[in-house]
């Protein structure tokens, strides 16, 4: 599909560009079907972006938020995205949307996708807004080169929800949206900060497989444009 490059000055001035385009979207999804529904991303990257989205004035209490993917780790976890999405969205005007967590207080990782799954089936037919961040190593949501699941994960014909992901550079055993549940988003979006980061895309954005860099799969296939957010 196609993929265009919406660039600005720095990250303060991306975060809050970046929170009106995604708090019109919502707007607009809940003038249309009552409701909203939006999937974020975990990282260093969406802080400033949560803190700005947080002050936008919309009827939040219409809003679901989920996460496209989370390490298997309970949210007081320093390195849950559930934390990090608590701490920096879920306050201010946004502090009445509905959080639909990924992680399950289960034995094992594979339950919490089942009972994931299960939970977020109300939402993401498709998503109103699925925001994607990537890694140095090319993985965007718990699509990690290498992973035990990828192929599954990237597979079109694999259907909606969650399932599990485990590679040497994801840490923690992952959950994860697969890719069919994320590339047809209303606004879809992919949020990097730094010049690593834009090399990263111009290797992704060359030929080469997308088991090595699993991002390419939403750029080269995704049914919705994806909208590179970057700054330096
Ligand atoms: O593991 C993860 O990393 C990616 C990218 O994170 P960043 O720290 O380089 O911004 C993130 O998009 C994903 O949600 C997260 O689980």
């Amino acid at each position: 599909m196609t993929a265009n490059m919406n660039a600005f000055a720095n990250g303060a001035e991306l975060a809050g560009k970046l929170a009106d385009k995604v708090a019109e979207t919502l707007s607009a999804a809940i003038a249309a079907r009552g409701s909203a529904t939006i999937a974020v991303s975990g990282g260093s990257t969406p802080k400033a972006f949560f803190q700005a989205l947080s002050s936008r004035s919309i009827n939040w209490s219409k809003v679901t938020i989920t996460l496209v993917d989370e390490r298997f780790v309970p949210a007081d976890n320093p390195r849950s995205n559930h934390l990090l999405v608590q701490e920096n969205l879920l306050m201010d005007k946004a502090a009445s949307a509905q959080f639909f967590p990924l992680y399950q207080a289960v034995a094992s990782v594979e339950e919490a996708a089942v009972i994931a799954t299960e939970k977020t089936k109300s939402i993401g037919f498709p998503f109103d807004v699925a925001i994607l961040g990537m890694g140095n190593d090319g993985h965007t949501a718990s699509f990690f080169p290498g992973g035990s699941n990828l192929a599954t994960a990237l597979d079109p014909k694999t259907s909606r929800g969650i399932i599990t992901m485990e590679a040497e550079g994801a840490g923690e055993p992952r959950l994860t949206f697969t890719f069919s549940s994320l590339q047809d988003a209303r606004l879809l979006v992919l949020h990097i900060e730094g010049e690593g980061k834009k090399d990263v895309l111009a290797k992704a954005e060359a030929p080469g497989d997308e088991t090595e860099m699993p991002i390419r799969a939403v750029l080269r296939r995704a049914a919705s444009p994806v909208e590179i957010y970057w700054a330096p």
